[in-house]
């Protein structure tokens, strides 16, 4: 006869996991019944999981499996069982206008992976326009001024050392060399010292480690509760990631210290940063100097690679247009030596290549989530209910061929008439209250650095296929930040360099 413990276990297979597995199935079906977005275009799979999209997110898709969606499902399209994308112009602005109750989501703090927020975490809008207030004085234009002449220095440098590495190897990486030029100006601008990336030509231990902490923003959003499960072991890769963070503390803490002592001792005539209004919060008492540390530590992730992608998209594409690239040489050819951005604001060629770089090819291409307020909103006839999640993604704005002729062309005349729908869908530095706050600086940066680089390669560079390099390297990846997928970008002179 059979022990009750052994008839147990054919009763629990027959019918309690069953009955477990239907009960799931069937709240499955009712959470999909009643899911408020299900009125909503998007394939049935964005109904009933958000596995497809975190699949293309964690391959880099992100961006272009959206796309795709809206090529099949219009301007307003569910992308996860609570979450939209939208590409419409009068949506875009309706979430990032100026005092707009769409505010950032967790995905912003999960994603810098510190429990301090900063002025781009921020999820609470007073904080936030405290803050900014607070901030944005370092990046007026006025401020910006007094840094333009480091700023220019270093560009001076790097572009020397591409035209060595031209001269030593018959092509130059300019993916690398903008990287360090942007990561030592924005050493220099936070922390009023550069990090001699461009000296010595090698990352240095601040920066290897901020970007291994960078590339696992994503990881960290995606797969969070996997991520917290691994960080309790007592070995393992986020013990690594804690070693990093803690070793990054200590350099930071050092680095502002440094200009503390400056500061201390002569306030008035200190070297500019953009954390300057923040020290002098700090010694009155009303900033705690860990907010000052986290600022500086954003500012060099924010302004980093996305100055240093736009640099490289503009070379690159330019590289492939001999006569565009012939006049932009021309245009800087006849600047003044020691000129300055204001007169290369005036220039209207070089002004239209930086559009044109930002719309093709904007270094965040991927939608800016932020939660719907209380009471829900209207997008297209749809109602979406408080909580749900939008966003609205650059790439696509910038590809509307109802409003861009040829979309996918760098075409930098198409800014010789700018009409009022290319301004409406032009979204590479965010918009309202939580627009880039770098977006001036990186303007006069990223002037000066292609001002420099075609005074220098006067006789216009090409593509330079070595070293197994392809179009490939060149398509963009989307982990947020947008670089292209090889990380290296070779051009050479099309003539020998006078
Ligand atoms: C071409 C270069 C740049 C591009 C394309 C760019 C793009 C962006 C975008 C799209 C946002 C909005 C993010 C969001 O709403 O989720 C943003 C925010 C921000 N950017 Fe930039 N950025 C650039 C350069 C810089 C630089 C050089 C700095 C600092 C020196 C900087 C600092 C910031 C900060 C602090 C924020 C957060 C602002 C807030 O939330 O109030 N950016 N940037």
């Amino acid at each position: 006869m059979d022990s009750p413990s052994v008839q147990k276990t054919p009763y629990l297979t027959i019918y309690l996991l069953p009955a477990i597995i239907l009960a799931l199935l069937a709240y499955k079906a009712y959470t999909i019944a009643t899911n408020p977005l299900r009125h909503i275009p998007g394939p049935w799979i964005s109904l009933c999981t958000n596995l497809r999209l975190k699949y293309a997110i964690l391959t880099g898709e992100r961006v272009r499996y959206i796309h795709s969606l809206h090529s099949r499902y219009g301007p307003i399209v569910r992308i996860s069982p609570s979450e939209l994308d939208l590409c419409d112009a009068a949506a875009a602005k309706t979430v990032y206008k100026m005092g707009s109750r769409f505010m950032k989501t967790r995905f912003y703090s999960v994603f810098t992976g510190s429990k301090v927020v900063n002025v781009f975490s921020s999820q609470d809008a007073q904080w936030h326009g405290q803050h900014r207030r607070l901030t944005s004085a370092n990046f007026s234009e006025q401020s910006v001024k007094k840094m333009e002449p480091f700023i220019a220095q270093n560009v001076q440098l790097a572009v020397r050392r591409m035209r060595e590495e031209v001269q030593r190897l018959g092509y130059v990486d300019v993916f690398k060399w903008f990287m360090f030029m942007a990561t030592d100006v924005i050493g220099e601008a936070s922390f009023g010292e550069s990090f001699r990336m461009l000296e010595t030509g090698k990352e240095n231990q601040y920066i290897s480690d901020l970007e291994t902490l960078a590339s696992k923003g994503i990881y960290r959003v995606e797969l969070e509760g996997l991520v917290n499960i691994v960080a309790k072991l007592p070995f393992g890769p986020v013990k690594e990631i804690l070693r990093i963070a803690a070793r990054m503390n200590a350099y930071a803490e050092d680095s502002v210290q440094r200009y503390w002592r400056l500061y201390s001792a002569d306030p008035e005539n200190v070297k500019p940063t953009l954390l300057t209004k923040e020290y002098a919060a700090v010694e009155d008492g009303t900033l705690e100097p860990l907010q000052l540390r986290r600022d500086a530590s954003g500012y060099i992730i924010a302004g980093t690679d996305t100055t240093a992608v736009t640099g490289t998209y503009a070379v690159w594409e330019l590289s492939k247009l001999p006569e565009v690239q012939e006049a932009l040489c021309r245009e800087v050819a006849d600047l003044p030596e020691g000129f300055d951005d204001e007169i290369l604001r005036t220039l209207p060629l070089l002004d239209r290549v930086l559009q044109e770089t930002l719309r093709l090819h904007p270094a965040v291409e991927q939608g800016l989530p932020r939660a719907v307020p209380d009471g829900g909103a209207e997008f297209g006839g749809y109602h979406v209910p408080a909580g749900q999640v939008v966003g609205i993604q650059a790439y696509s704005m910038h590809r509307d061929s109802t409003v861009w002729r040829d979309p996918e062309t760098f075409d930098p005349s198409r800014w010789e008439e700018s009409t009022k729908a290319m301004q409406d869908n032009f979204y590479p530095f965010g918009g309202g209250s939580r627009v880039c706050l770098g977006m001036h600086f990186a303007k006069v940066e990223l002037r000066h650095a292609l001002a420099n680089f075609y005074r220098t390669f006067d006789v216009g560079m090409k593509p330079a296929f070595v070293q197994g390099f392809t179009e490939k390297d060149m398509e963009a990846v989307s982990y947020f930040l947008s670089p292209p997928r090889g990380k290296r970008c070779y051009v050479m002179p099309r003539k020998s360099l006078s």
